[in-house]
């Protein structure tokens, strides 16, 4: 039962990371059921089959995002793309989507980029085979250096190493900050937060802000200095924008490209690209020495298919359907987002014979379809043959919705997909892991409020000398 200003916040918080609360109202009341954020109701979809008939087939009806106060104060307004709705949703996504095209995402081009920053992590690794060494922390950086090309087309070496170490250090402030209780409980129950100890929301943020923002508008500042507005050819998304922006302004529109848009944009594709695919990748490596069995088969394939040091392909990936399945089954069980984005409804609508107003908060709720027994038996069982079929080929399977599903989902996916296959395939035919000194990491996800990037620690040996 919701409490009064509290609604289901207190259910949710008392299971971290969220999964459960969702499994067992949906195993109570159906797959379609309202859930209380402070006195906000939101409708949550909670399978497959509705979440097709909703979200996909009316898709319309349920991309919206709602907005919330706490968005508006990081923004200054209604910008970016993961938040905004109409217009300025519509035309920055497609912008986005084309610009990501346009660098090779499908072609060699985005694959060169990332292939160079597996073997610069690898370069790392390799000075400290045989020894404890820190994992996620080299494929943070490598997947930072593939977000920042993009964006502004160099990465993190030498004296710019000094930028990456206060932008991580951002970015895990940001982590901590967003899955503590006293930050989810000021922003979905206002009225109550001020009586809580702790810095209030504003106070933990707003430094935060202003150092995020200036590194931003640092790069942009400097792209606007060198850019050659007569070539056609864009090296980055910020040098595309800003050529965008330029053509748009001389046809008399001056506010659907504005600066501030485009630091908005840089900090939705900087936030939604790195910390998604580092957590899913350290988690994946967490997984796997977890079950020595998996990596056994991994090298198995490996041996079999590639058989040699040299680097693993796009074009390898219809012949490794384990290494595949493993790779989803890391991203089901990994289940990052235990409550995902919040949605709300563009008109009035009906679902499951109840009337739902324009304006109502709506959930695709893709953990709990990601942990469906009646899919996944023994759901939180690590078990990549899930994905395997009868003929040993990889097997899809609808409910496998990480990355979302509908309007809104996700917009890196095809860049997210190509990073975690080549990233964590060469990773595994470079090197057999084991578990450090200190034992093997974690797997508690009871701690915060959401899934937070895993510290791992492994000894690595390389397979060939
Ligand atoms: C393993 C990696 C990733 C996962 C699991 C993931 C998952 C998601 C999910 C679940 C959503 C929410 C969809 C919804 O509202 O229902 C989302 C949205 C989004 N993602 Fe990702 N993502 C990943 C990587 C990336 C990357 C690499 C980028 C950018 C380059 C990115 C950019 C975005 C953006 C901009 C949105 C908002 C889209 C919109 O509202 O139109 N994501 N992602």
């Amino acid at each position: 039962m919701p409490l009064p200003l509290f609604g289901n916040v207190l259910s949710l918080s008392a299971e971290k990371p969220g999964y459960e609360s969702f499994r067992k109202w949906t195993k109570q009341y159906g797959d379609v059921f309202t859930f209380w954020l402070g006195s906000s109701p939101y409708v949550i979809i909670s399978s497959y089959k509705r979440m097709k008939e909703t979200f996909i087939k009316d898709g319309e009806t349920y991309m919206n995002k709602v907005q919330l106060d706490f968005q508006r104060f990081i923004r200054d307004g209604n910008y970016g793309v993961a938040e905004t709705n109409g217009l300025v949703w519509t035309t920055h996504r497609r912008f986005a989507l084309s610009t990501l095209r346009d660098f090779g995402l499908g072609k060699d081009l985005m694959q060169e980029k990332i292939l160079i920053e597996v073997e610069e992590t690898f370069q790392t690794f390799d000075k400290n085979v045989g020894k404890d060494q820190d994992i996620n922390e080299r494929f943070n950086e490598g997947v930072a250096n593939v977000i920042n090309q993009m964006l502004f087309g160099y990465r993190f070496e030498k004296e710019k190493m000094e930028e990456l170490k206060k932008l991580s250090e951002l970015m895990e402030y940001q982590e901590q900050f967003f899955s503590s209780f006293r930050t989810n409980f000021q922003i979905f129950v206002p009225q109550l937060a001020r009586f809580l100890p702790g810095k209030t929301f504003e106070e933990g943020i707003s430094q935060w802000k202003t150092d995020f923002f200036a590194f931003f508008d640092k790069q942009i500042g400097e792209h606007r200095k060198k850019i050659d507005f007569d070539s056609d050819e864009s090296q980055d998304y910020a040098e595309a924008y800003l050529k965008e922006q330029k053509k748009r302004e001389a046809e008399g529109d001056f506010e659907m490209f504005s600066d501030k848009q485009l630091s908005n944009m840089c900090i939705d594709l900087w936030f939604a690209g790195l910390s998604t695919t580092n957590i899913t990748i350290s988690w994946t490596i967490s997984y796997v020495l977890h079950n020595p069995e998996v990596q056994k088969k991994i090298h198995e394939e490996l041996d079999q298919m590639i058989s040699s040091d040299r680097m693993v392909t796009m074009s390898d990936k219809n012949d490794l359907p384990y290494m595949n399945a493993v790779i989803n089954e890391s991203q089901r069980c990994a289940n990052i987002l235990p409550v995902n984005l919040f949605h709300c409804t563009s008109r009035d609508t009906v679902l499951n014979g109840y009337s739902i107003q324009k304006g109502t908060g709506v959930l695709a709720q893709i953990s709990t379809v990601m942990l469906d027994e009646e899919v996944f038996p023994d759901p939180y069982k690590f078990n990549p043959e899930r994905f395997i079929d009868e003929n040993v080929k990889l097997k899809k399977v609808e409910e496998l919705v990480p990355f979302s599903v509908g309007k809104r989902q996700c917009l890196g996916e095809g860049l997210a997909r190509m990073e975690l296959f080549l990233f964590i395939s060469n990773f595994f035919n470079r090197y057999k892991v084991s578990a450090a000194s200190t034992g093997l990491p974690s797997l508690d996800k009871s701690k915060e409020l959401g899934v937070i990037p895993r510290k791992v620690k492994a000894v690595l040996e390389k397979r060939y000398v």
